[in-house]
């Protein structure tokens, strides 16, 4: 079966079950100078070990997702860099099940606009961003760790229960 879900603007309210927003915030900035104004600590990453660094370039493609992997040790920093990409989540709802899949019916699809990020939650199902429009590139942050669950396997990616797929618009 196949879902069709929509894409949503990203909001602390609606991102909330699946993890934080980093943007800038409506207060007066915590310090400020000539030409510039800074927010700080606008959000916080938890963390115990030195973080790794990845950098996607995303191509244009069907809106289709069949499958997800999570991180069940570990937040995860996502920032989009030149262009909108959109993120399918998925809820996280045993974080100690191994064989957990991702239910479609919990999925929802962020606008994330260049300048804005994510912090993923720990076990929060994810698949990789999709360019909005053009080919994108975008950086993700995460602790250099092993995962409870080895998902540094070479194929991480659990399809959703039930083999169904979602498709977001
Ligand atoms: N988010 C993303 O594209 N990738 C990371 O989750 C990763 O672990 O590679």
């Amino acid at each position: 079966m196949q879902h069709k879900v929509p894409i949503e603007p990203l909001t602390q309210q609606a991102f909330a079950p699946y993890g934080k927003v980093v943007d800038l915030p409506e207060s007066d900035p915590s310090k400020a100078g000539d030409g510039w104004d800074c927010w700080s600590y606008i959000q916080m990453l938890d963390v115990h070990e030195p973080i790794g660094f990845g950098l996607v370039v995303t191509r244009r493609r069907e809106f289709v997702v069949s499958a997800m992997e999570r991180h069940v040790s570990r937040e995860e920093l996502l920032l989009a860099f030149d262009r909108e990409i959109i993120q399918p989540v998925a809820r996280c709802i045993d974080i100690d099940d191994p064989e957990e899949h991702p239910d479609p019916s919990t999925v929802k699809c962020f606008r994330i606009k260049p300048g804005q990020a994510i912090v993923i939650h720990r076990g929060v199902w994810h698949s990789p961003a999709y360019p909005a429009s053009d080919d994108a590139r975008y950086m993700f942050g995460i602790e250099k760790k092993k995962d409870k669950f080895g998902d540094e396997m070479i194929r991480p990616w659990v399809d959703f229960i039930g083999g169904d797929t979602i498709r977001f618009e």
